[in-house]
């Protein structure tokens, strides 16, 4: 259960007062997720969710909720915040922050085909390039910083080959960092975890993205390799999928063509986006946190996707100007 911080009805009658959206008429509580506690909220107004925050401060909210109100104004489907009468988009709840936001619809797709890929893939590229002039700046917090600092902490869990591989993959990740070619990749505000679970789709029409609590400035590519190794791959093997990849990096191009920096860097980036994720489940799963109540997700799964992105080049980046 996903609910950290229980909420009744009850508590939220006075709280509600200060959004424009009439009385709480039901909540919801939603089982899925592992970062923060969200609810359905149903109000006079209409249908929202109501996160309260588990992890997050209030510095960094701004950051993410101001984006989604930048990228829901330019059309992108993602959940839009609603402001109190202050004019701010996060407010204190039981001593958490807390947000609400309009509730999107439709379901997850967990068995991506091609016509899936291409909806994705597009909005990708029209969203780098809406959240392009945003004016707030906050690095991806799970960025190579984060990985040079977070590595030696998982190190002493692991068997000696996946701890070489972890140092190893540092240290390539680290050198791939410092070329020209990396410097020259375009950059911007990405969502950096747009996974299958945080997209919905209404039939085979995409109705939206959320989740952008990984969200900060880093290269588009990067983004567009953490969307690829989820999308496009065989979930037992971790295998990229052939017509899966070119579907998503075709609609991709079509809204933005890519560069030629962006071409030769897609292979070290997919290894990127692999050990990113691979490092983030060995710390979920070797230092949890206190609050923790979920069985975290499999290392082992991003391992074997580091490991064939290694071994293995992928479909490269076409179009490219
Ligand atoms: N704006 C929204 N509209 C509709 N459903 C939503 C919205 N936001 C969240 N949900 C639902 O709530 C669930 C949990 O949300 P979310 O993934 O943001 O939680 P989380 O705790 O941050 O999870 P994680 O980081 O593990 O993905 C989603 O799977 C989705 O079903
Ligand atoms: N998408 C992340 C979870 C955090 O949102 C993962 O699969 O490890």
């Amino acid at each position: 259960m996903a609910v950290f911080t229980a909420v009744t009805l009850d508590d939220l009658t006075q709280w509600m007062d200060q959004f424009p959206l009439g009385q709480p008429l039901a909540l919801k509580g939603i089982a899925s997720g592992i970062e923060n506690s969200n609810f359905f909220l149903t109000t006079e107004r209409g249908e929202y969710v109501l996160t309260v925050f588990e992890n997050l401060g209030f510095e960094q909210l701004p950051f993410y909720l101001q984006l989604m109100r930048h990228l829901a104004e330019r059309g992108i489907p993602v959940p839009a915040p609603v402001a109190n009468a202050r004019g701010e988009l996060v407010a204190a709840l039981q001593g958490k922050p807390a947000a609400i936001v309009s509730k999107l619809d439709g379901s997850s797709q967990m068995d991506p085909q091609p016509v899936h890929c291409f909806e994705v893939g597009t909005m990708l590229a029209r969203m780098h390039l809406a959240a392009h002039d945003f004016p707030l700046a906050q690095p991806n917090l799970r960025g190579l910083d984060w990985w040079q600092a977070t590595a030696p902490r998982v190190l002493p869990f692991l068997a000696p080959e996946n701890a070489r591989l972890l140092q190893d993959e540092i240290a390539y990740q680290s050198d791939f960092a410092g070329t020209d070619s990396y410097a020259g990749l375009a950059r911007g505000p990405v969502h950096a975890d747009l996974f299958r679970n945080n997209v919905m789709f209404v039939g085979e029409r995409l109705s939206g993205c959320f989740d952008f609590y990984f969200a900060g400035v880093d290269t588009w590519l990067f983004d567009l390799a953490v969307t690829v190794n989820d999308w496009c791959i065989d979930l037992e093997t971790g295998k990229l999928d052939g017509p899966r990849v070119r579907a998503l990096l075709d609609a991709y191009a079509a809204v933005r063509p890519f560069t030629r920096d962006e071409a030769s860097a897609w292979q070290p980036m997919l290894r990127a986006a692999a050990l990113r994720f691979w490092l983030s489940r060995l710390y979920d799963l070797h230092v949890p946190r206190a609050a923790e109540m979920l069985t975290p997700h499999d290392p082992t799964h991003f391992e074997r996707i580091l490991r064939d992105r290694i071994a293995n080049p992928a479909p490269g980046l076409a179009n490219h100007e």
